[in-house]
């Protein structure tokens, strides 16, 4: 079985796997669209993390597939549904590797859609930066959330642009630095 990190799942692995491809979904696009009450923010006080929401036919999200050892399957799809208990779901895709020498395969992704109790939608981005900047949830900060998804992403896919994604690192980095200087 395989799984697709596009989010927490690309920097933050906490279950066993046996291989793993640079790759990519298409049709989607990677937005901070998801409130996190049980990861980066509270019930009180929600962070926001990623989910992928419809594209157009050149949308292309980058990330990980994971492949799990049978043996494994049950203990780790029963953490990740625990870990993504907050409005994902299992869907199965279509994955496409960065290697053009391999074929394009189904697996497993887990995707907040925008029906579940804990979407947050579309919103400004500096809205959303502030929104970050003022959530920290059992898992620690938000913004190391996107700090670490943008450095990921930077380093395992160097010529990817993700306007989005490193847009709302340098708005919550601008934002960081201003609440040092003063
Ligand atoms: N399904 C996404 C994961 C989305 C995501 O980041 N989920 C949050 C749940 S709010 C998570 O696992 N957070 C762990 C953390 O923030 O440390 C992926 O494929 O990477």
């Amino acid at each position: 079985m395989w799984v697709f990190g596009y989010g927490s799942l690309v920097w933050k692995v906490d279950f066993p796997y046996e291989e793993k491809i640079l790759g990519y979904v298409k049709g989607y696009d990677r937005r901070f669209y998801q409130f996190s009450t049980d990861h980066r923010g509270t019930p009180a006080n929600p962070g926001r993390v990623v989910t992928l929401i419809p594209g157009n036919d050149s949308s292309k999200v980058y990330g990980i597939a994971y492949k799990i050892k049978k043996s494994d399957i049950e203990t780790v799809l029963n953490h990740l549904d625990f870990r993504e208990k907050g409005g994902y779901e299992r869907k199965t895709v279509i994955f496409y590797p960065k290697d053009k020498e391999l074929e394009p395969f189904e697996m497993t992704i887990y995707l907040a859609s925008h029906n579940n109790c804990n979407y947050a939608g579309p919103a400004n981005i500096d809205a959303i930066a502030e929104q970050v900047m003022n959530s920290v949830g059992p898992s620690g900060p938000n913004i190391d959330y996107v700090c670490n998804l943008a450095t990921a992403m930077r380093k395992l896919f160097p010529n990817v642009e993700d306007y989005h994604l490193f847009n709302l690192e340098e708005k919550v980095l601008n934002l960081l630095d201003e609440s040092k200087s003063k």
